[in-house]
């Protein structure tokens, strides 16, 4: 059914990309982490590579089946910390540049990360979950005789949050901060109690670390408000440095030692609220905001050497970039185009990192090429260059669909919504073609100008394929995204039969054929626009949200989401919960639907799911359950679960197209 000569499944474990690039103090050396999939084991395998500057010295690090990342620099350059687990369990290990050797530093029975380096480059700080006897209540059954099969222990759960997405049932304890020597030796453990610490980081006195922890009385039900602290690693005295309600995340002193900048908002408790930079001034404790002028989400700070300002990635308009702001406020784009070795939907992400002198290496992707590595030098006028094509022969080899942005005016307001199409390998504008409208989760993310194997996939089986980023999706300033605060899902849905409308009206598009489908918050609008119209032939549901009310008692993050994305907990106003719930619209539904989810999904259930299913079929609809074995709510997790993904999705519009 797909031509041999377009981009398919299998050319999946041909693609190579790159990640988490970090330059060298001196700017002359990269090490990157390249990302490929095991066609045997299907799964990610991640290797280390070197590259100079230049471009002119490329060599690996590492090579096999195991996997390596969290590289970190030390400040002089001569070596470089990563974590393993290249002799079984992941540890963390050193880098020697001059004797090209490597030591592991640790042998622990839980992983160390959030890698920093002392300003002496002697000692790393790093975190690590450190486990505490569980407090639950045990029955006191008598012992089974000797021999005996008896049922194994009941589990016992006195959690709010007892179990996580991609992470299992939660196991009692809290992540904890450390140094060791970069020599080795024994591992010092710098905080305790019942507090989750993260985002560790040196002061250049080498004497202070920066650290955030939410030291409410009961912080499970009191998400988002971490706090920045500083202790002194010599007496262990602890300083609460922020005053006002969190979240605030990510503290970084400036190289000269004078302020301390981090990212956060005062909290609304609305589900969004733009993530602005910070600054403190370590003298005086004097905090202003640094982004005021800025529209949109702050995150991955780094400071310039010379103390006069600060990088950091934002996304605009569906794009991932690198910025730099000086302290007076005023910020300029340095890179763009930056982007995750994702081999799902076209979400944002990627990483930077810059050297002392300003120059920057960054993971770089176009509509048309996956994650490759690319460098900026740091005069004005200096262009990106990419060091990498990795994926240049298979992509000469194999057709991929061209990508095209459009902008449609809203229909409700003056909101402008801007939206992709990816027209199918071989396409011909004389044609009509079936198209899916694919739906973005979040809702507070955005899909963008990257490449998408698995939209790719689906418009290599003939389909145009139509993404955009409707109200609530990030990157068009905070009103945009806060419409949909305590309003989801609303005029979201206008947006998207305005996409819908404005494709069509390209003449390409065949107005019989057209499907839709999404995946979690793209569930909830997929479930919800099929409640308000009939025009779509087929439904894929994937890993929705069907109510909220079940929804917020059963998601991992319930006191997150019944916080923050409703006003009151569902007793309190269950009219609420219904009135935004594609439960509530059921009732219209006449379009065939699949409801596609991981059989380990703990962020949306599969009772979710398992309630649409049930609504459909007691209504006579046609309505097909598939259950994605070894899936969390990631299911591009493994190739073959994306394959499966793309697969039934397509199968499913094939049995109803025309
Ligand atoms: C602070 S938790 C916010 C929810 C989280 N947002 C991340 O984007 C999330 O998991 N959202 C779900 C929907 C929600 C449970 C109703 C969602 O739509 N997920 C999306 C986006 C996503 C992408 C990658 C990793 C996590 C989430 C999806 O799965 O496509």
């Amino acid at each position: 059914q797909v031509d041999e000569n377009h981009f398919d499944y299998m050319d999946l474990f041909d693609l190579q990309m790159v990640s988490n690039p970090e330059i060298s103090p001196d700017g002359n050396t990269i090490i990157y982490e390249r990302h490929q999939f095991d066609v045997m084991t299907d799964r990610r395998l991640v290797n280390l590579w070197q590259i100079s500057f230049d471009g002119k010295d490329h060599y690996p690090i590492t090579s096999g089946t195991k996997n390596y990342g969290n590289v970190s620099w030390s400040p002089q350059g001569d070596k470089f910390a990563f974590t393993s687990n290249q002799d079984g369990s992941n540890q963390l290990y050193v880098y020697w540049v001059k004797s090209k050797t490597t030591a592991a530093l640790t042998n622990f029975t839980e992983s160390p990360g959030n890698i920093s380096w002392s300003p002496d480059g002697s000692q790393l700080l790093f975190s690590k979950f450190v486990s505490e006897l569980s407090k639950a209540v045990k029955p006191g059954i008598p012992a089974p005789p000797t021999g005996a099969q008896w049922e194994k222990e009941a589990d016992v759960i006195d959690k709010a949050v007892y179990r996580r997405d991609g992470g299992g049932y939660v196991q009692d304890g809290y992540s904890h901060l450390f140094i060791i020597s970069a020599e080795g030796g024994t591992a010092r453990q710098l905080t305790s109690g019942s507090h989750q610490y993260g985002s560790p980081s040196w002061a250049p006195d080498g004497k202070h670390i920066l650290y955030t922890v939410n030291k409410s009385k009961n912080a499970e039900l009191d998400p988002n408000n971490e706090q920045i602290f500083q202790q002194n690693i010599i007496t262990g005295e602890v300083e609460q440095l922020s005053k006002e309600r969190g979240p605030f995340n990510s503290p970084k002193i400036s190289p000269d030692g004078k302020y301390i900048a981090y990212t956060g908002f005062k909290d609304r408790f609305v589900g969004y609220q733009l993530t602005q930079l910070y600054l403190m001034d370590r003298d005086n404790k004097q905090v202003e905001v640094l982004s005021n002028n800025f529209t949109q989400d702050i995150s991955s700070i780094t400071w310039s050497k010379d103390s006069k300002s600060i990088y950091f990635r934002f996304d605009e308009e569906g794009n991932s970039k690198v910025g730099n702001i000086d302290l007076k406020g005023n910020s300029t784009t340095v890179a763009e185009n930056l982007g995750s070795a994702s081999i799902g939907r076209p979400y944002g992400g990627g990483s930077y990192s810059v050297s002392d002198k300003g120059n920057l290496a960054f993971s770089h992707v176009t509509t048309s090429t996956p994650s490759e590595l690319a460098v900026l030098g740091r005069k004005s006028n200096s262009q990106p260059k990419l060091l990498t094509s990795l994926n240049e022969n298979l992509l000469k080899s194999k057709k991929t669909g061209n990508v095209e942005e459009f902008w449609v005016d809203s229909s409700v307001d003056g909101f402008k919504v801007q939206g992709w199409i990816i027209t199918p390998p071989n396409f011909d504008p004389s044609k009509k073609y079936p198209m899916i409208l694919e739906i973005h989760g979040g809702p507070y993310t955005n899909y963008g100008s990257r490449f998408s194997p698995e939209l790719q996939f689906i418009a290599s089986r003939g389909y145009v394929v139509v993404y955009t980023n409707p109200r609530g999706s990030t990157s068009y300033g905070e009103d945009f995204a806060a419409y949909i605060n305590h309003n989801y899902p609303s005029e979201d849905y206008n947006d998207l039969m305005d996409a819908t409308e404005y494709v069509v009206d390209q003449g390409y598009v065949d107005e019989n054929n057209l499907f839709i489908t999404g995946g979690s918050g793209g569930g909830v609008l997929t479930a919800w626009s099929i409640g308000k119209t009939d025009r779509f032939k087929a439904a894929v549901v994937a890993k929705p949200v069907i109510n909220w009310y079940s929804f917020v008692l059963t998601a991992d993050g319930s006191p997150f989401f019944s916080k923050y994305w409703f006003k009151d907990k569902p007793w309190e106003s269950p009219e609420d919960y219904l009135k935004y719930s594609p439960i509530s619209l059921v009732g219209n539904v006449k379009t065939p639907t699949m409801l596609l989810t991981g059989q380990e999904d703990y962020r949306t259930p599969m009772s979710e799911t398992e309630q649409y299913y049930s609504a459909l079929k007691l209504q006579g609809i046609d309505a097909v359950m598939v259950r994605i074995a070894g899936s969390g709510h990631g299911i591009a997790g493994k190739p073959s679960n994306l394959f499966r993904k793309v697969g039934y999705i397509t199968n499913w519009f094939n049995k109803y197209k025309d």
